[in-house]
């Protein structure tokens, strides 16, 4: 699995203390990423110990973690929500909770199953913290639509980069069959707009802004865990 972002024993934390708040009876959205992988891991060990839940994964690879870790899976379509849903991030705004995701180009997914979350729980390490969202947000698009997509990133002030795989050559193909350009906008100082603006965009699967979702992020140190919370609750 690549390695972004903080220490392990940061994300470790983090994950692992978010397994902690699953209870039993619970369908829980099984995020993707290293940090969230902590999470599988040790939502696993609780299982072994006689909790009873579900997962519905977000990607091939947290699918993969959950078997290996003997979580129990499911799918949206049998469920239709999930109680609680633990994901990472590639970056956070301290003040707001906005989110970018899609690190891992699994952000299509990941949105389906943490939007439809009763407490959708973020864990990241201090270094995915942000006054701004700055990072660039990865925006899955159908192959055919690639030109005009990034022309219209273009015209809303950004720069679209196609990401190219790392040990096959050409571009990353998500799980659903598509490419991801990664649009960088500098400074984001209106999430909600850029995100309304880029899901209205004709080509978009969809994009890594995940805005007014998140009801918490859970930030793991090497020491500890900071939680904060965001929304009514
Ligand atoms: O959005 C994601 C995958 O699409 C990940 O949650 C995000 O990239 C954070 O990953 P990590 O915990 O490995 O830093």
């Amino acid at each position: 699995m690549k390695q972004r972002g903080g220490s392990e024993e940061a994300k470790r934390n983090a994950g692992e203390r978010a397994a902690e708040f699953v209870d039993d009876g619970d369908v829980v959205g099984l995020g993707t990423g290293s940090t969230a992988a902590h999470a599988i891991r040790a939502l696993g060990r609780r299982v072994d110990a006689g909790l009873d839940v579900e997962g519905v994964p977000t990607s091939f690879q947290s699918r993969e973690l959950a078997r290996e870790a003997g979580v129990p899976l499911t799918t949206l379509d049998d469920v239709g929500n999930v109680d609680v849903a633990i994901d990472g991030a590639d970056q956070f705004a301290r003040e707001s909770g906005a989110l970018v995701k899609g690190g891992g180009a699994a952000h299509a997914r990941e949105k389906i199953v943490d939007a439809s979350a009763t407490r959708f729980v973020v864990v990241a390490d201090p270094s995915k913290a942000a006054d701004e969202l700055d990072h660039a947000v990865p925006v899955e698009v159908l192959p055919s639509a690639r030109r005009p997509v990034a022309a219209a990133v273009e015209a809303l002030d950004g720069e679209a980069t196609l990401r190219s795989a790392e040990r096959k050559d050409g571009p990353v193909v998500t799980d659903n069959g598509n490419l991801v350009l990664d649009c960088a906008f500098g400074s984001i100082a209106d999430p909600g707009a850029l995100a309304t603006d880029l899901s209205t965009t004709a080509g978009v699967v969809e994009h890594g802004l995940f805005v007014e979702l998140a009801d918490e992020v859970l930030v793991g140190t090497d020491e500890g865990v900071e939680r904060r919370r965001y929304g009514a609750e």
